[in-house]
């Protein structure tokens, strides 16, 4: 029998101030994501961001909530049944969160029982980021540790570069298209603060934070922003757009050091001053629709730019739980 783990970020439990909180706690306590010495993590987490951000961002999850509680989850388990169905038995295929519920530890044990020949990890991020899939894999052989037996691994890094990825939201981009005419197509980014890049770059001379992240090399096939850049061109490609239509920003940035630029808030004015009034947006940093697509990207970013002049912004949506991306995993799956 073959294992699969499929492994989002995760989502509260409830659209209420402790289920947020406690969300918060745990995803902002790891120390991958917010990475700086243990008791000022400890402060700054429990002290500051989880008590103050908690009860205004159970509102904004309150919006977001749909009758089958968060997108990120119930998509999710929509895709973690239909990869099922379309592999068949001699497959079992899980879905866990790396903060909160499905639990990661809970799911892994479940999966130990199975006496498995092989397993199959992937964290559900296209690019590479330490505070994300480096996140998932660090717990995911933390809690293996414990295992007598191992089955054979295998872990999917990233997954933005595979035929499919890029087609999908081509082809979803076409439907817009066809409604409006558009001068612009924005690729936003989950930023990360620019010293995880420096972190994990051993070398300590790939990434400048500027054009280096132009083209995806040997070197910074690693990098983060770099695999971003190169998301925004394969996308751009398979829809055919011309050097100056389309461009990649960073959104969602938190706290004061520099984080993954350009940021999204300042390209949307500029673009608008440049006179781009009409703008198809992507969010290809996320798998599922969730706070930061629907109402960031969706919402947020809208509401600036028409703010600032701007006459017509869409966002695409994400992979959701399309049968191109059930059909994507599965052969994912099946080169893994
Ligand atoms: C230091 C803070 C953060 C880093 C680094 C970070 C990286 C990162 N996150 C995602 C994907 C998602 N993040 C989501 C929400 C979210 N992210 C942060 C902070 C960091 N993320 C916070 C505080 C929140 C909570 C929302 C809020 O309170 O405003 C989500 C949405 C989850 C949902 O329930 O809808 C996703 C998905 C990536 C891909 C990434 C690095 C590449
Ligand atoms: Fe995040
Ligand atoms: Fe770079």
């Amino acid at each position: 029998m073959v294992g699969v783990l499929l492994v989002n970020l995760g989502t509260p439990d409830a659209p209420d101030t402790a289920s947020v909180r406690r969300y918060l706690r745990e995803f902002l306590m790891d120390g991958r994501v917010i990475d700086i010495p243990y008791p000022f993590r400890f402060m700054l987490v429990n002290g500051i961001i989880a008590p103050f951000r908690a009860p205004k961002s159970a509102k904004i999850y309150q919006q977001l909530w749909e009758e089958r509680g968060s997108p990120l989850k119930f998509y999710g388990e929509d895709v973690r049944d239909e990869l099922q169905k379309s592999l068949g038995n001699e497959y079992v295929v899980k879905l866990a969160m790396r903060y909160q519920n499905p639990n990661l530890a809970s799911v892994l044990k479940e999966m130990e029982k199975m006496q498995l020949d092989k397993l199959i990890i992937i964290p559900l991020f296209p690019q590479y980021a330490s505070a994300t899939t480096g996140s998932v894999y660090e717990r995911v052989m933390e809690l293996m540790s414990s295992w007598q037996v191992m089955p054979n691994i295998s872990l999917v890094s990233y997954f933005y570069q595979k035929p499919g990825f890029a087609s999908y939201f081509a082809e979803k981009a076409k439907k817009y298209q066809a409604e409006h005419e558009f001068d612009y197509y924005l690729f936003s980014y989950h930023g990360i603060p620019e010293r995880h890049i420096r972190n994990g770059d051993i070398t300590k001379n790939t990434c400048a934070f500027g054009s280096c992240c132009e083209q995806i090399t040997e070197k910074n096939h690693g990098c983060y922003r770099a695999q971003c850049f190169e998301t925004t061109r394969l996308i751009a490609k398979e829809m055919g757009l011309k050097e100056g239509t389309f461009g990649t920003a960073f959104q969602s940035r938190l706290g004061r050091d520099p984080w993954l630029q350009p940021y999204t808030d300042e390209t949307i004015k500029s673009l608008v001053k440049e006179g781009k009034k009409k703008i198809l947006a992507f969010s290809p940093a996320f798998v599922a629709d969730c706070l930061e697509t629907t109402i960031e990207v969706g919402e947020e970013y809208k509401e600036l730019f028409e703010e600032a002049g701007g006459e017509h912004w869409q966002l695409v949506e994400s992979l959701n739980n399309s049968p191109e991306w059930v059909s994507f995993l599965k052969d994912l799956v099946h080169q893994s």
